[in-house]
C-alpha cells in the first residue's frame, strides 16, 4: 500500500501580526461582522501556479471576481471541432498568482473574527487531485512564509483572545479524517483529549440542530504552539498516497475544528457564546486514466469520487430552494458537514483549478460545482446559551437586592411590618371575614397592602361570587322544573345574535326585582302576553344562555305581594317583567321597527361586500401563486445556466434567451393584474370597515334604545317615570349627566311658572327647554363642581372593571366618610355617596336612603334627580359585583 507519512517542519513560531508579510490584498469584511449581507456561501477560485498557462482558455478579468473559460465544442459525433463555447462565472474572488497571505485576508480572515464572536465558520477547499487544496489549507511544510490557511487562523485567533481582555476564551481542537466512508480521529493517540461518547465513532444529530462526531476527542489548548502541535500530530497521521498527479495525494477528508466558548468578563449575566470553526481539505476527484492509479490508491480514489459526487448531489439540492430534502446522509462527508453547508454558519469555498489546457475539463466541472455553492444560503446566527447554574444565582441575587429595595421603600412609608411572604392561615382568615363584611356593607374598605393580599381578596370575591351563582342555578333548576317552556328553539333562535349584544347591555338582576310600573302600553302588551306563559319568562330563558335577571324574573310572586292595594298595581306588574329577550322581540316588531330594518339593510350591503372581498382575495392569491411559481422558475432557469457558465456575446455582454425573455414578460404582466386586484381589494376593504361601523352603530343604537324603553316600560319606579313625562326636564332613557345635575329644582320651577296661567303651557315649555338647553353648555362645569364636593381627593382606589363594553370605574377616597362613585359611559356620570348606594342595594327601595354623615351634595330629602342617578349607579354597582374584577390598581 503506497501510503507515506508527510513531513511537516515544526519551525514556525508565532509571529504577531503587525509584522505580518505583505497584506495588500484587501480586507472583505469589518472585525466579527456577519460576512455575508446575502448570507450566501462566498466562493472564490484558485488556480495553481504553472509555466504552461492556458491563457487562450482560461481567462482572469482584471476585476478579480469574473473567470472565462473557453473550450473547443464538442460535435455530434463526439469529436472536437475548432468552433469554441464561452463560459463566464463570476464569484467572490479570483485568487489568481497571489501569495498565501493575501489568500488566507481575503478567505478566512473574517470567518475566523466571525468564530471568535460566536458565528460558526467553514472554509473548505474543493478541486481536482494535485490543484492545490493541501497547500491552500495547511501550506507547504518547508517555509513559515508559505503556511496555510489552518495555522494562519489558529494564530489569529490567539492572538484576538489575548487582545480581547474583557472575555475569557477557552479553546479545544479536533481533527477528523473521512478515509473511505470510515471516521479517523487523527488526534486520538494524542493524551489529554477528552471524548463525549466512547463507542465507534459516528456523526450524529444535536437536538438542537447541528452535527457533532460522537468518540471525535477534543483538546483543550491555550497557546498558539500547543495548538499547531496538535495540528503537525494530526497531519502526521493523515494517509497520503502517490499517483501520476501528485506525489503526496491527501487520500482522505480532513477536517480540523477549531471550538471557542467565550463568557463575558466585565458583564455578570449567564450568557455565554459558543462557535466551531472547521477548516476542510477534501480529497481531489480524479481521473483514474489520468492519474494512473492502481492497487489500493485506486480504490480510494473510486471512494473519494464517489463521495465527492453526494457532496455535489447534497450542494444541488441545497441551492434548488424548493426542494425540501437533502441528502445529507448519504455519504460520511456530508452528514459531517450538514451544518457546514446549509446552516447558520459563514461559510466559504475555496475551488482550486489547474491553469493548464490539459485540465480544462477537470477546471470547468470545479468551476461549475464552486457557481452552484454560490446559490447555497446560509443563516449565519451567534451561538448564544444560558448557564443554568449561573442564572439561578444571578436571579438569586436580583431577589435579594429586590427585597431590600422593598423593605427600604415599607419603611420610609411607614410600613415595615408589612410581609411579603404567602399568607398564613390566619391571615387569609381575616381575609375573608374583611371581604364578607365589605360586602354586606359593614366594612367601607379594605386598606391594600401587597400584592398577595390583593390576590387573596379577589379569590375571597371570586368565592362569594361561586357561590351566589350556585345558588341562583339551584334555585332557577326548581322554577324551571315547574314552569313549561312554551316557545320552541326556533322561536329563540333569530334574536340570540341581537340578545348577545342586548345582554352586554342588560340591566343586571337586582334591578329588575324592585317595583316599577310600565309607563307605555306596548310594554303592558309585552308583559300581559308573557304572564300568558304561566311565569311569563321561562321560553328562550331555557334553551339560551340563562341570564341571571332571567332566573330572577322567574320566582313566582308571594302571597303577601299578591295582596294588592289600588296604588301597588304598578308595583305587581314589574315584580314580573317579560324575559329581555321577548321584550326584545317585540321591541324590534314595533318600537324599534325602522332601527331594525336599517340595521338588516346595512348587514345584507356588509354582506355582500364581505364576498366581494373574498373573492378578490381569492384572486390575488392566485396571482400570487402564479407570480411565486414564474420566480421559481426563472431563478432556477438562471441558476441553471449560471451553474453552466454565462453564455456571452462577442463583445462579452451577457447574452439572454428567448426563453428567459418570455419568462420575464409573463412575470411582468402577472405582476401588473396583481396591483390592479390589491388596488381593488384595498377601496373594497375600506367599503367594509365603513359599512361594519354602520352595523355596529344601528346595533349599539337599537340595543340602547331598547335598553330604554325597557327600563322606561318595566323597571322605573314611578317617580322617575314622572320626571320623564312630556315637557319634563329629561328624556325617557339613559340619563345624559348634564339632565340628571341640572334637574333639582327644575320641578319645582316648573310647576311655579304653570302655576301662572294653565294657557301658558307652550310658553313655559319652550322657555324650559331654551334654559336646558344653556345648561347642557354648563355640564362640564356642574359636573367639576360635585366632583369638588364629593371630595375626590386624596388616596383612591380605583378598582377597573374590564369585562363590559363600556369600562366602569369604581373610585373610593380614603380620606372621609364620604364615597363618590363615578360611574362612566357614553352617557352617564354619576357622583354619589357610597354608603347611601349600598344602602339602597341591601333595601331593594326604590327611595334612596343617605347615610346619616351623609355628603355635601345629598340631604335627608331625596331629589328627584339623585334618586334617578342613583338608580342608574346602583344597578351597575350591582353588575360590577358580579363580575369578576381584572385588574387593580392602587394610586
Ligand atoms: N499556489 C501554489 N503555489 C505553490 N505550489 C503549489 C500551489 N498549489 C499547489 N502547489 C503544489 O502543488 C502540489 C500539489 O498540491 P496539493 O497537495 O496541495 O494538491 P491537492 O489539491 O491537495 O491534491 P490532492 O487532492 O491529491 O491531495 C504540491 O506540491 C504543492 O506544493
Amino acid at each position: 500500500m503506497p501510503v507515506s507519512l508527510q513531513h511537516m517542519s515544526l519551525d514556525w513560531g508565532r509571529k504577531p501580526l503587525k509584522h505580518r508579510e505583505n497584506t495588500q490584498a484587501p480586507r472583505t469584511q469589518s472585525r466579527g461582522g456577519v460576512m455575508n449581507a446575502h448570507n450566501e456561501v462566498r466562493v472564490y477560485v484558485r488556480t495553481r501556479p504553472t509555466a504552461q498557462f492556458a491563457q487562450e482558455l482560461i481567462e482572469c478579468l482584471p476585476d478579480k471576481q469574473t473567470v472565462n473559460v473557453r473550450q473547443r465544442k464538442i460535435s455530434r459525433k463526439g469529436v472536437l471541432n475548432n468552433q469554441m463555447s464561452s463560459w463566464s462565472f463570476r464569484l467572490n474572488g479570483v485568487l489568481h498568482n497571489i501569495s498565501q497571505e493575501d489568500v488566507y485576508q481575503q478567505v478566512a480572515h473574517s470567518v475566523v473574527l466571525g468564530a471568535l464572536e460566536g458565528y460558526n465558520g467553514t472554509v473548505m477547499c474543493f478541486g481536482q487531485t494535485g490543484a492545490g487544496k493541501t497547500f491552500t489549507m495547511t501550506g507547504a511544510t518547508e517555509s513559515y512564509k508559505q503556511r496555510g490557511i489552518i495555522p494562519r487562523a489558529i494564530q489569529e485567533v490567539f492572538h484576538e483572545i489575548d487582545n480581547r481582555v474583557d472575555h475569557t476564551f477557552s479553546v479545544h481542537l479536533s481533527f477528523l479524517e473521512i478515509y473511505n466512508e470510515t471516521l479517523v480521529d487523527l488526534l486520538g493517540s494524542v493524551k489529554g483529549g477528552q471524548t463525549k461518547h466512547c463507542g465507534t465513532m459516528a456523526v450524529v444529530e444535536e437536538p438542537e440542530g447541528g452535527v457533532s462526531v460522537k468518540g471525535l476527542s477534543l483538546h483543550p489548548v491555550h497557546r498558539e504552539e500547543e495548538a499547531l502541535n496538535l495540528l503537525f500530530e494530526g497531519e502526521m497521521n493523515k494517509i497520503i498516497g502517490e499517483h501520476a498527479l501528485n506525489k503526496h495525494s491527501s487520500r482522505s477528508h480532513c477536517i480540523f475544528t477549531v471550538h471557542v466558548e467565550s463568557r463575558s468578563r466585565t458583564l455578570s449575566n449567564a450568557t455565554y457564546i459558543t462557535s466551531k470553526l472547521n477548516l476542510v481539505d477534501l480529497a481531489g476527484s480524479e481521473r483514474l486514466s489520468k492519474t494512473g492509479s492502481e492497487g489500493q490508491v485506486q480504490r480510494e480514489a473510486l471512494y473519494i469520487n464517489k463521495s465527492l459526487s453526494f457532496l455535489e448531489q447534497a450542494i444541488l439540492a441545497l441551492a434548488d430552494r424548493r426542494r425540501e430534502h437533502v441528502p445529507f446522509r448519504q455519504s460520511k462527508l456530508t452528514h459531517a458537514l450538514k451544518d457546514s453547508l446549509g446552516g447558520n454558519c459563514n461559510t466559504v469555498l475555496v475551488a482550486n483549478i489547474y491553469g493548464e489546457a490539459a485540465q480544462i475539463d477537470e477546471t470547468l466541472s470545479t468551476l461549475r460545482f464552486a457557481a452552484r455553492m454560490k446559490c447555497v444560503c446560509t443563516e449565519p446566527s451567534v451561538n448564544t446559551h444560558i448557564d443554568p447554574a449561573l442564572q439561578v444565582q444571578t436571579l438569586q441575587k436580583e431577589i435579594q437586592l429586590l427585597k431590600q429595595e422593598l423593605s427600604f421603600h415599607n419603611t420610609l412609608a411607614n410600613q415595615a411590618a408589612v410581609t411579603y411572604e404567602d399568607l398564613s392561615e390566619a391571615q387569609l382568615a381575616v381575609v375573608k371575614s374583611e371581604v364578607q363584611s365589605y360586602l354586606a356593607g359593614t366594612l367601607d374598605e379594605i386598606t391594600i397592602v401587597s400584592i398577595r393580599q390583593i390576590q387573596a381578596v379577589f379569590a375571597q370575591f371570586k368565592n362569594a361570587f361561586q357561590e351566589q351563582e350556585k345558588q341562583l342555578k339551584a334555585q332557577k333548576s326548581i322554577v324551571v322544573k315547574n314552569t313549561p317552556s312554551t316557545l320552541s328553539m326556533s322561536d329563540a333562535k333569530e334574536p340570540v345574535e341581537e340578545m348577545e349584544g342586548a345582554n352586554r347591555l342588560s340591566v343586571p338582576a337586582s334591578s329588575q326585582r324592585q317595583s316599577v310600573s310600565p309607563s307605555s302600553s306596548k310594554g303592558k302588551k309585552v308583559k300581559e302576553s308573557s304572564r300568558k306563559n304561566g311565569q311569563g319568562n321561562a321560553g328562550p330563558g331555557d334553551h339560551l344562555t340563562m341570564t341571571q335577571s332571567e332566573t330572577e324574573i322567574l320566582v313566582p310572586p308571594s302571597a303577601a305581594e299578591t295582596k294588592k292595594s289600588p296604588k301597588d298595581d304598578a308595583k305587581k306588574r314589574c315584580d314580573t317583567p317579560p324575559s329581555k329577550m321577548e321584550a326584545f322581540e317585540v321591541y324590534k316588531s314595533e318600537r324599534g321597527h325602522e332601527i331594525n330594518r336599517i340595521l338588516k339593510e346595512n348587514k345584507s350591503v356588509l354582506k355582500e361586500r364581505l364576498a366581494q372581498l373574498h373573492n378578490l382575495t381569492g384572486v390575488i392569491n392566485s396571482i400570487k401563486r402564479d407570480i411565486d411559481h414564474m420566480r421559481s422558475e426563472l431563478q432556477l432557469y438562471r441558476e441553471e445556466r449560471q451553474s453552466q457558465g454565462q453564455l456571452v456575446s462577442a463583445d462579452g455582454e451577457p447574452v439572454l434567451d428567448e426563453a428567459e425573455v418570455t419568462l420575464l414578460i409573463k412575470l411582468r404582466r402577472a405582476k401588473d393584474q396583481y396591483r390592479q386586484n390589491y388596488e381593488e381589494l384595498l377601496s373594497t376593504k375600506a367599503e367594509v370597515q365603513y359599512c361594519r361601523h354602520l352595523v355596529d352603530q344601528c346595533r349599539m343604537r337599537l340595543f340602547s334604545e331598547f335598553e330604554s324603553w325597557y327600563n322606561e316600560s318595566f323597571l322605573l319606579p314611578d317617580e322617575v317615570l314622572d320626571i320623564f313625562k312630556d315637557g319634563g326636564p329629561i328624556r325617557a332613557g339613559l340619563v345624559p349627566v348634564d339632565k340628571a345635575l341640572a334637574l333639582e329644582g327644575d320641578e319645582q320651577e316648573h310647576a311655579e311658572l304653570l302655576a301662572d296661567s294653565p294657557s301658558a303651557t307652550s310658553f313655559y315649555n319652550a322657555y324650559n327647554r331654551t334654559v336646558q338647553r344653556v345648561r347642557l353648555t354648563h355640564t362640564h362645569t356642574h359636573t367639576q363642581r360635585y366632583r369638588k364636593q364629593g371630595n375626590c381627593t386624596g388616596n383612591v382606589s380605583i378598582i377597573r372593571i374590564t369585562e363590559r363594553p363600556t369600562p366602569y370605574t369604581v373610585a373610593v377616597t380614603k380620606q372621609t366618610e364620604m364615597r363618590v362613585f363615578f360611574l362612566c359611559s357614553e352617557h352617564l356620570i354619576v357622583l354619589f355617596t357610597g354608603r347611601a348606594a349600598w344602602d339602597l342595594t341591601q333595601t331593594s327601595s326604590n327611595r334612596l336612603q343617605p347615610s346619616p354623615e351623609g355628603g355635601a351634595n345629598m340631604t335627608t330629602t331625596p331629589y328627584l334627580a339623585q334618586i334617578t342617578v342613583a338608580y342608574f349607579l346602583v344597578l351597575a354597582a350591582i353588575e360590577l359585583f358580579g363580575k369578576e374584577v381584572c385588574n387593580c390598581k392602587r394610586h
